[in-house]
């Protein structure tokens, strides 16, 4: 007798190939789309999703194998399915490569682990012997208020975790075994927000109709700095939960540093913890947000970018906070702007989203202009506090003492300010203590040996650094080039060298270095943060993670130590960079009722950016930015990618750009610029070539791409990265 046609599925694995392949069904498993499973592939056993669509017509049947097992995990919705399509459609890359970002490593789909921790027991059994270091434990221990392991209670005692697990054998600790996935508390939504100021609730007002009318709408929140636009989105979020018993609220931010004192103010609004998403979360957290917004449970998730592509069952919202921040900008893996893809996921979901911005980018602005976003303002700080007022330092006039970096007006202003007891900001946005090393005796710049990239010197870690690749050295002794003894010296500043300055004109007063480098993790951010918050440090010298979202209530001056900095290079979003970080800086002064004040040292007073922050003229600024993009078809008036060639052998690059050269198709409104050796032109020992891709609005830059990129042949050791909608042009 024949055998009956197995039933066949499609399976995408989370990997770089064309699209899903074609599996068995074995009927016991009763499989459907969205189902994670395992498969076998080649010699391996991998996991993917079964995929929605229709199995491709010609299969050999003797070659398809069955899916081995399904796995124990909520159904992926049919929504995030679509969204990887989608996205893979974008970004061109492939589907599995997508599906990588939802699945991540697959481990969350391993049955859970039980979890050992312990806590303090009710009394210490009779007999046990106690020493100096059991007593650390005991005390580390009574100051808990979670199970933890013994690993994590070593770590809060400074112990090895042998006194731990001793005491724990002796019966002085309270042994507990816990969910890992433990749900998250649900919010509490009778618990009511701050009352709104009138242009506070009208901006609510508006948000909440198109939740109540469950459809996509964008909205932008325009408003100043210090406006109150956290409360404004988080009584939508409120509306959103609240409207469905089952609706899950997105709200991301750009960056980790914001992530944490964001998540306390959410935990005070709703009375309990949202789910975090970062990646300072490991494992074990990881895995209980990715469970519990799988089956639903956990309704508000506050993450970074890569939050989109958590495997939500039931999105209702999505909350895009510092909407213009270049953060949202994947710059490796799959490259995609998380802004522009979150707008994607919403439309098609069909629910709303709302985008807050100080200092909306070109593109939002644009979109808000033409109508196709709605526009909620704020244009005064909430509470009555005022803008902070901006004055330029012209350095040519009032430059500072030789090898030093600070304006006579500048120190003059943070000793004022000092005086009045409050605190003063000294911004530079540059990591370590001098960009550049340079030889004295031969001229020899301190490069990295595999990349085009200048070293920088760190005083703490006493290190040189590429701040591109992380490539980092011992700061010699010696000039590697000529060997001259101590002529190596430093050039230009970094925030270490403008703390040096600060402690020899303030040896009295507390001075803080704010930078992803002083700030190791989230807890001593936290630290750093709350320190600067109770006025226990004077002078705050941060690069721009200190620039975003946090409210210093005492702090009333900013002096930014080089405001053109930004502007060099011929990015073409140079000048909006600049502006939107500064006047984040500029906005974190006086935010409370004294007021605040901001110094600009600059060497170009007359540049329109600068001139422009000065006075004050936003609106004049953007429609000058508009207009030069207009003018030249850039974005959001015209499309963009770049295409990028890298590999190890120099020759096979060039050859592989040739060829790419000579085949382009031609298209209606399509330019193609290059080859051209990229800026950085060698990275990590791999040469570098690149295309820039210009589209009309209304053509199709994936299209023609695609086009391009399946009829030319490289060589297999040349690679070629597509960046639709590039953010960085090195
Ligand atoms: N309706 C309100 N009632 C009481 N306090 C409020 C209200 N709205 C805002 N605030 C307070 O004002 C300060 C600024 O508000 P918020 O952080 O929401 O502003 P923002 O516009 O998001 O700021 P930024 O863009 O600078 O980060 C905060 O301390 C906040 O608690
Ligand atoms: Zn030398």
């Amino acid at each position: 007798m024949e055998q009956p046609a197995p039933r066949l599925v499609r399976v995408l694995v989370p990997l770089p190939l064309a699209g899903p392949y074609t599996y068995a069904a074995p009927d016991e498993l009763g499989l459907a789309a969205g189902d994670y499973v395992t498969v076998p592939l080649g010699p391996r056993h991998v996991r993917g999703v079964v995929w929605p669509g229709e199995v491709d017509g010609a299969i050999d049947l003797k070659k398809i194998k069955p899916v081995l097992e399904r796995l124990d995990a909520p159904r992926l919705s049919v929504e995030v399915m679509n969204f990887v399509d989608w996205v893979s459609a974008y970004t061109l890359f492939p589907q599995g490569a997508v599906l990588r970002m939802v699945m991540r490593s697959g481990a969350q789909l391993d049955p859970p682990r039980p979890q050992t921790g312990y806590l303090a027991a009710a009394a210490i059994p009779a007999g046990v012997r106690m020493t100096p270091q059991r007593e650390k434990v005991l005390e580390a221990v009574r100051g808990l208020n979670f199970p933890a392991t013994p690993a994590e209670i070593a770590r809060r005692a400074g112990v090895s975790d042998g006194v731990v697990r001793a005491l724990a054998d002796a019966g002085a600790l309270e042994k507990i075994e816990s969910d890992p996935d433990a749900p998250f508390d649900p919010p509490n939504l009778g618990r009511r927000g701050k009352t709104l100021s009138p242009e506070q609730a009208d901006a609510a007002a508006t948000i909440r109709r198109h939740i109540e009318r469950r459809e996509y709408a964008c909205t932008l929140i325009d408003g100043v700095t210090g406006s109150g636009k956290t409360e404004v989105y988080l009584e939508a979020a409120a509306a959103a939960l609240k409207q469905d018993p089952g609706a899950q609220v997105l709200v991301m931010l750009p960056e980790i540093a914001l992530t944490l004192p964001f998540l306390k103010r959410l935990e005070e609004r709703f009375a309990a913890a949202p789910a975090p998403w970062h990646s300072d979360l490991g494992q074990a957290g990881r895995r209980r947000t990715w469970r519990r917004v799988a089956d639903g449970s956990a309704r508000l998730v506050v993450g970074a970018r890569s939050a989109l592509f958590l495997p939500f069952s039931n999105l209702k919202l999505i909350i895009v906070d510092e909407e213009h921040d270049p953060a949202y900008k994947q710059q490796d893996g799959v490259l995609y702007q998380a802004r522009d893809m979150a707008i994607l996921r919403a439309a098609h979901g069909g629910f709303p989203i709302v985008l807050a911005s100080a200092t909306p980018s070109l593109e939002t602005a644009v979109n808000a202009q033409g109508g196709r976003y709605e526009t909620v303002q704020l244009p005064s700080r909430f509470g009555g506090a005022t803008m902070p007022d901006i004055r330029l330092i012209d350095m040519r006039e009032t430059p500072p003492a030789k090898q030093e970096w600070l304006s006579p007006v500048l120190i003059g202003a943070v000793n004022e300010t000092l005086a009045r007891g409050e605190q003063a900001m000294l911004f530079l946005n540059r990591r370590g203590y001098a960009p550049l090393t340079i030889c004295r005796k031969c001229g020899e710049r301190m490069t990295a040996p595999d990349s085009d990239t200048w070293l920088v010197e760190h005083r703490f870690s006493n290190r040189l650094v590429c701040h591109h690749t992380g490539y980092s050295i011992p700061r010699p002794d010696t000039c590697p080039h000529c060997g001259a003894h101590d002529s190596l010296a430093p050039c230009g500043p970094g925030v270490e060298r403008i703390a040096e300055e600060a402690a020899r004109l303030w040896p009295d007063r507390e001075i803080a270095i704010f930078s992803s480098d002083t700030v190791i993790n989230p807890a001593a951010g936290q630290e750093l943060l709350g320190r600067m918050r109770e006025g226990m440090i004077d002078i705050l010298v941060a690069t721009q993670v200190a620039a975003k979202g946090h409210h210093f209530p005492n702090l009333t001056l900013v002096g930014v130590v080089d405001a053109d900095l930004g502007l060099v290079g011929g990015d073409l979003r140079a000048g909006e960079r600049t502006w939107q970080l500064l006047s984040q800086v500029i906005g974190r002064a006086g935010r409370e009722e004294k007021p605040g004040r901001a110094l600009l040292q600059s060497y170009q007073p007359d540049h329109p950016v600068i001139a422009g922050l000065a006075s004050g003229d936003r609106d004049a600024f953007m429609e000058a930015e508009r207009d030069g993009r207009e003018m030249l078809g850039f974005p959001p008036f015209g499309r963009l990618a770049a295409l990028i060639l890298s590999g190890e052998n120099e020759g096979h690059v060039n050859s592989a750009a040739r060829m790419l050269a000579a085949q382009v198709p031609h298209g209606q409104g399509i330019e193609v610029w290059g080859p051209a050796p990229a800026p950085l032109y060698r990275l990590r020992g791999s040469y570098r070539i690149r295309f820039l891709i210009k589209a009309a609005r209304d053509v199709s830059i994936q299209n023609f791409l695609r086009a391009w990129l399946t009829d030319v042949k490289i060589h297999s050791s040349v690679r070629r990265t597509v960046d639709i909608d590039p953010y960085s042009f090195m």
